[in-house]
């Protein structure tokens, strides 16, 4: 009972002590009302005051600030100045903190205001009219269906988990492609969306994906040999990092890598893109590291000349676009193939290693050839495309590597065999679902924005899920519009004469491509340097072209007359 009474008293005293000192506290704040009205007006003045300053021209600062001085003078002059000025300050600065400050605005959520009108669109595709217990409805709100969500700073959506009806009928791509045009429309278009379906659960992982740095200017790659950097992709979809130069600084990107060789599983590459995708800087992209290890044949299909810095590079056997001096070309190339083949066969049947002539990599690179097959079909000459037959199907063994790149529109008109074999893809630009998965194989679960910068898009590398690209910045040094410093990136990676160490490409004696008995006879190339492996005279029909890759070689290519190297 004691202890009761105890305790009783103990928390008067709490109760009367608290009262006390909220008394207190009151009688202060009113004692130091005034003191704080004048200290708010005061900091009023002085921001009005700092934002009049920055608001002032630089140049007339210097007259503003001799004017203040001047009446300050003139004030503490005058009789009473200083004792006036004083009273005036605080009358004013009192009457400017009169006003506390206004309470900010609370900052609406932004899940609030977006993810009702997402709802809204996505009822009338997840809502069926004979569900007792909807999902979605009228009655329904966001906060049934969407799980998890993120907003980024400045308010857009950045992740979203969407759970919906299990009559949904989420394996057909058709109404799958419903929902995700709904997602992006309502979230922006501006961005890309990756759209993973967990078909078991019945739930939709929506995932912003952020940009990828674009202008990354040509560079020496670190990479082995035979892999191939096409580009640039998120750090979530590889788990590998290569070291880049851009901007004048350095740092760390995740790299798209082809790996090429006898050993992979994806030795030819088919890339395709609308008109200024940037299908011909990939191809330039590609050329450039293939040179460090090998000997490239260049087909320039549409004939812009877009590759011919490439012309008389060491390495470089021709670059054509002419009709007559493609089909020379890849003639050529079908039987050095074979040769290869036939040489690698008898090496190893003698037991010897393999030949170098047989094992330097080799690179068929074509820019349109479609346009070139169609002049093709009207002069009534072989296709192009089907001389590749042997390159794409033996080059693997015989180190010929075979890279085709092409516009979207003319997926069609691309042979079986190319798209058979080529299972290395890419596909650039803003293209519609649909015919990315034409370019690229396989659908794709991510929503391509509405506006790409050139050299973005997808590559997807033989049974791999497709990832996001974007190639570098490997402009046409010959182009004036491009950025001076992406062209001299490209420059400094061409090879010289004087500068590669390796075997250069062989010399090649006078134009005289060799063509089909229906072909007509050969005349120059616009921009081929020199004709490809040139048939032995008197050597019989489809007997291998003799190619010599080796260092005498290469010394004695000095002695015939070469067109001289573009200066750059
Ligand atoms: N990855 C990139 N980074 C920066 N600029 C690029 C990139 N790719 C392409 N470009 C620029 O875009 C323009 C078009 O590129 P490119 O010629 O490679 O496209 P294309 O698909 O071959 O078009 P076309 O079929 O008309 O020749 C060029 O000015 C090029 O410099």
């Amino acid at each position: 009972m004691s202890l009761n009474r105890h305790l009783t008293r103990g928390r008067e005293q709490l109760v009367r002590s608290r009262d006390l000192a909220r008394t207190a506290g009151d009688h202060a704040a009113d004692m130091f009302a005034p003191l704080t009205l004048i200290a708010r007006g005061l900091r009023r003045h002085a921001g009005w005051a700092r934002a009049r300053w920055a608001a002032t021209p630089k140049d007339r600062r210097g007259p503003t600030l001799l004017l203040t001085a001047a009446a300050l003078v003139g004030g503490v002059l005058l009789p009473h100045g200083p004792l006036l000025a004083i009273v005036a300050l605080l009358a004013s600065a009192a009457w400017a903190g009169r006003r506390p400050r206004t309470a900010q605005e609370p900052t609406p959520d932004p899940a609030d205001v977006k993810l009702p009108a997402l709802y809204a669109a996505l009822t009338p595709y997840l809502c069926a009219a004979d569900d007792p217990c909807p999902l979605y409805g009228p009655e329904g709100g966001y906060r049934d269906v969407f799980t998890d969500w993120a907003f980024d700073p400045d308010g857009r959506l950045a992740a979203l988990e969407i759970a919906y009806p299990a009559y949904f009928t989420d394996t057909e791509p058709i109404a799958r492609a419903r929902i995700e045009q709904v997602v992006q429309g309502k979230a922006g278009r501006a961005r890309e969306y990756r759209f993973d379906w967990d078909e078991e659960c019945n739930r939709l992982q929506v995932t912003a994906l952020s940009p990828l740095p674009v202008d990354v200017p040509a560079q020496n790659w670190v990479t082995a040999p035979g892999e191939i950097v096409l580009g640039f992709t998120d750090s979530l979809a590889t788990q590998r990092m290569i070291p880049v130069a851009q901007d004048g600084g350095s740092g760390h990107q995740p790299p798209v890598v082809w790996r090429t060789g006898p050993r992979s599983a994806d030795p030819h590459l088919l890339a395709l893109g609308p008109a200024g995708s940037g299908t011909s800087t990939l191809l330039r992209t590609v050329a450039l590291q293939a040179l460090a290890h090998g000997d490239l044949l260049v087909i320039d299909g549409a004939g812009t000349g877009e590759h011919a810095c490439l012309v008389n590079r060491p390495g470089v056997h021709t670059v054509e676009t002419s009709l007559h001096g493609a089909l020379a070309a890849l003639e050529w190339a079908a039987q050095e193939t074979e040769r290869r083949l036939a040489a690698l066969n008898a090496a190893r049947y003698r037991g010897e290693p393999a030949p170098a002539d047989a094992t330097r990599p080799l690179w068929l690179l074509l820019d349109h050839p479609t346009e070139l097959s169609e002049l093709a079909h009207a002069e009534g000459r072989p296709d192009p495309q089907d001389l590749l037959e042997v390159p794409l199907r033996h080059g693997r063994a015989a180190r010929v590597t075979v890279v085709v790149v092409d516009t979207i529109e003319a997926a069609d008109r691309i042979s079986p065999t190319v798209r058979s074999t080529a299972r290395a893809r890419v596909a650039l630009g803003a293209r519609t679902p649909e015919e990315l998965q034409v370019a690229l194989g396989v659908p794709l679960d991510i929503a391509p924005a509405a506006q790409t910068p050139p050299g973005r898009g997808y590559a997807r590398i033989g049974a791999h899920a497709p990832t996001r690209l974007q190639v570098p910045a490997t402009v046409d040094p010959l182009d004036d519009e491009a950025p001076a410093r992406l062209r001299d990136a490209v420059i400094a990676l061409l090879p010289h004469r004087d500068t590669r160490t390796e075997a250069a490409a062989p010399p090649l004696p006078d134009h005289q491509p060799h063509t089909p008995a229906t072909a007509q006879p050969a005349g120059s190339s616009p921009v081929g340097a020199h004709p490809v492996g040139a048939r032995p005279a008197g050597a019989p029909q489809g007997a291998p072209v003799r190619v010599e890759l080796g260092k005498d070689r290469a010394d004695r290519a000095d002695q015939h007359e070469v067109r001289s190297a573009p200066q750059w």
